[in-house]
């Protein structure tokens, strides 16, 4: 059978997971993919690492695929023109999808926007579950340290305050939307859980901070006639990032790798 060309991979943020996910497609991580080059917010961060720097045109002109993992700003800014280019886009700042209108600009086409399934799991039978009977609640508790947590919204006091939590404190309780405005590159999980569910509006996030949480810990419940369901995540934090987990990039690499070539994966 003749061999299939690899794909371009155009990688959108050279940060913690990006620089990550370089390196695997660079050591043959996921087979059948190539490092076409990245899109990066300081001028030569790319090259200074052996990388093509590109601008997002060149980016969507000379790859296959566009990796987004550059937060949910950039995620809202350029997925969209991604998308209207008719280029694929893999999204890890799923945040992106919270407001209505940006949902539409990036999951209606003509480029396809695939969701990685980054820090947690058992989004497809959460998903499956919402055709069967259906789901009527879900809820996230993640807990983090606290320095993973500080925002620049947050003022001195409560960022001092946070920093000095000496023992388990939950920082919020609220909606979907409350959660990944006010922690946008901490609970983009509860933005995917909400997308796999549909439950936008009836989602309890819940967000700990635990001075002494050796993981980062995401639990998943939902419930409804189709049945109950919980899922437990704890994941090694990136030492150079806390807020990411370590997990997160193996995920992108195993979704690029699942989109570069035929196989058995899971969908
Ligand atoms: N779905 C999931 O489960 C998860 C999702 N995430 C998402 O992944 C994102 C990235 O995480 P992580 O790598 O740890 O974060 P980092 O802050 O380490 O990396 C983000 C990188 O993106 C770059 N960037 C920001 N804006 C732009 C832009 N407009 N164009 C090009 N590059 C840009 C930053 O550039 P500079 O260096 O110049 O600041 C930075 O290097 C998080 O913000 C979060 O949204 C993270 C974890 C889990
Ligand atoms: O990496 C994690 O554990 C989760 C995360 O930051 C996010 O969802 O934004």
């Amino acid at each position: 059978m003749p061999q299939q060309p690899p794909i371009r991979v155009a990688l959108l943020g050279l940060g913690a997971i990006g620089a990550r996910v370089a390196d695997g497609l660079r050591n043959g991580a996921a087979p059948g993919a190539v490092l076409a080059g990245a899109v990066v917010r300081t001028p030569g961060a790319a090259t200074a690492r052996g990388i093509a720097e590109l601008d997002l045109d060149d980016a969507i002109a000379s790859s296959g695929l566009v990796v987004e993992c550059a937060g949910v700003p950039a995620a809202r800014e350029l997925g969209p023109r991604v998308i209207a280019a008719g280029r694929d886009l893999l999204l890890v700042s799923i945040g992106a999808l919270a407001d209505p209108a940006d949902r539409a600009r990036l999951l209606d086409g003509p480029g396809v926007c695939r969701l990685s399934s980054g820090a947690i799991g058992g989004l497809d039978l959460l998903r499956a579950a919402t055709r069967d009977g259906g789901l009527a609640r879900a809820s996230l508790t993640t807990t983090k340290r606290p320095a993973a947590l500080v925002q620049p919204w947050m003022t001195e006091t409560e960022r001092a305050a946070l920093l000095g939590l000496t023992e388990p404190t939950r920082i919020l309780t609220g909606t979907v939307q409350d959660a990944i405005a006010r922690f946008p590159s901490s609970l983009n999980v509860a933005v995917a859980l909400a997308a796999a569910t549909g439950l936008w509006h009836e989602t309890e996030v819940r967000l700990v901070a635990d001075p002494r949480a050796p993981r980062t810990e995401h639990v998943i419940e939902a419930s409804g006639p189709a049945g109950e369901y919980r899922f437990a995540a704890a994941n090694a934090p990136l030492p150079e990032r806390p807020a990411s987990s370590g997990i997160v990039s193996q995920a992108v690499l195993c979704g690029i790798a699942d989109l570069a070539r035929p196989g058995g994966a899971f969908v």
